[in-house]
């Protein structure tokens, strides 16, 4: 990464903003998965043990531009001095005269969580003068929150315009393995896209068919490309309008000397639930009145080799319905693949297939998870992302 970060400037004694990505699911009041919070962790200790003195911001959901009392950042302050062992301290506001005395009370390496700069709504307009308010809280701006990173708001890319602006260790991390994998991949580099839509995912594919040995399609989006070739797709997930497109995808893999993998055979269902009737069926062989919620045992078997046989694999899509079990273990094969594969990188692009690899519990076998679905998505579309390009150059 061609960005400065936390490393090459002096945080000692300085007030640092950091905008961090604490958007983390929650049930209740309490937090069901702190992979986000963790994931902040060591440039958060990094800021502290060097002396600065800590602002972390984030949004938490989508509250919308005013305050929602379940969005409040208190249990993500809680959970974060549980998982440092050391006092935080939260503040009810995001910037201004109460903040503003909190920070004076700070000593070097102390902690304090504002709140969720969406309950303003200055924020998400990226508003120059919501931006200046914290500006004026702090003398570094630093940039930690990856998932958010493909938002131009004005806590993740206003501000800079108002502060010495560096990137900390989570956006350097994870911009360097994304960056690592489309420009200079190991090979063979394969990537894995499934997923709903064809609609989604079109940058996505048109990027990497022009970077990738081999592309290996599931998930709902799949059967566009199935239909493409000419076979019934009974009530499987179609895009209409978008059939020529995955036509030109086939044949611009063709042109590239891509070898482009799909389906031979998948679980259709009679009913779009858990407790459908099932049976496998070949690719040319879906019922009329059925649906394929799964890629089949002889596919995942074929996906299978493909990633054993790749040096770098990135994987963006469940292979099917995941959430439900009857449809899980296309993707659960596909997860275990990649678990097993000793000599292969394998980079987990977020989303559905970052949760589909904790759900089978194989998330510590995986190279990168990114802690970004959607900014993960739009780099790998080769977008430039606003919170990255307004850091400072090395
Ligand atoms: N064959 C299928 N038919 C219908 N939906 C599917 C199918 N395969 C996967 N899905 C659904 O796609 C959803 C994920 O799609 P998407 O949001 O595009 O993925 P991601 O979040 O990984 O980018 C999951 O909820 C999954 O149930
Ligand atoms: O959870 C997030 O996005 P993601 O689910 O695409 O990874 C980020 O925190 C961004 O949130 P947003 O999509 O409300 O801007």
């Amino acid at each position: 990464m061609n960005k400065k970060t936390i490393k090459d400037v002096d945080v000692k004694g300085k007030t640092v903003f950091c905008r961090v990505d604490f958007n983390v699911p929650m049930q209740d009041g309490k937090i069901t998965d702190d992979t986000r919070i963790r994931a902040a962790l060591p440039t958060i200790q990094y800021l502290a043990d060097q002396g600065a003195k800590v602002l972390l911001a984030s949004h938490l959901g989508r509250p919308k531009g005013q305050v929602v009392e379940e969005l409040r950042l208190t249990p993500v302050a809680k959970r974060l001095e549980e998982l440092l062992g050391k006092k935080v301290v939260k503040v009810d506001e995001a910037y201004g005269a109460a903040v503003k005395a909190e920070v004076d009370k700070l000593n070097n390496g102390d902690i304090l969580v504002l709140e969720n700069v969406r309950f303003y709504p200055g924020e998400e307009k990226n508003d120059p003068e919501l931006a200046k308010a914290f500006a004026e809280l702090a003398d570094l701006y630093v940039n930690d929150a990856f998932g958010a990173a493909h938002r131009a708001h004005a806590s993740t890319a206003g501000i800079a315009e108002y502060l010495p602006s560096v990137a900390g260790f989570l956006m350097e991390k994870e911009i360097n393995v994304l960056a690592k994998a489309l420009d200079n991949p190991d090979r063979p580099f394969t990537a894995i896209i499934g997923g709903a839509k064809v609609k989604d995912k079109i940058g996505v594919i048109e990027n990497l068919l022009e970077r990738v040995d081999n592309l290996i399609i599931g998930g709902g989006l799949a059967y566009t490309f199935v239909k493409a070739l000419g076979h019934e797709i009974g009530k499987s997930l179609l895009e209409e309008d978008k059939i020529e497109l995955a036509k030109s995808f086939m044949e611009r893999a063709k042109e590239k000397g891509v070898r482009f993998y799909m389906p031979v055979d998948v679980v259709v269902a009679d009913d779009f639930s858990n407790d459908a009737n099932t049976k496998v069926v070949d690719i040319d062989s879906i019922p009329a009145d059925w649906e394929a919620l799964d890629i089949g045992p002889k596919t995942a078997e074929i996906y299978a080799d493909v990633i054993q046989q790749s040096k770098l694999v990135v994987w963006n899509g469940p292979m099917g319905v995941f959430e439900m079990d009857a449809f899980a273990k296309g993707t659960k094969a596909v997860a275990e693949s990649l678990a097993k594969a000793e000599h292969t990188y394998t980079v987990i692009g977020g989303g559905d297939s970052a949760a589909a690899v904790e759900k089978f519990g194989l998330a510590d076998k995986m190279n990168h998870i990114s802690t970004g679905g959607g900014a993960s998505l739009e780099f790998m579309e080769g977008k430039k992302l606003p919170g990255v390009q307004i850091l400072e150059d090395k």
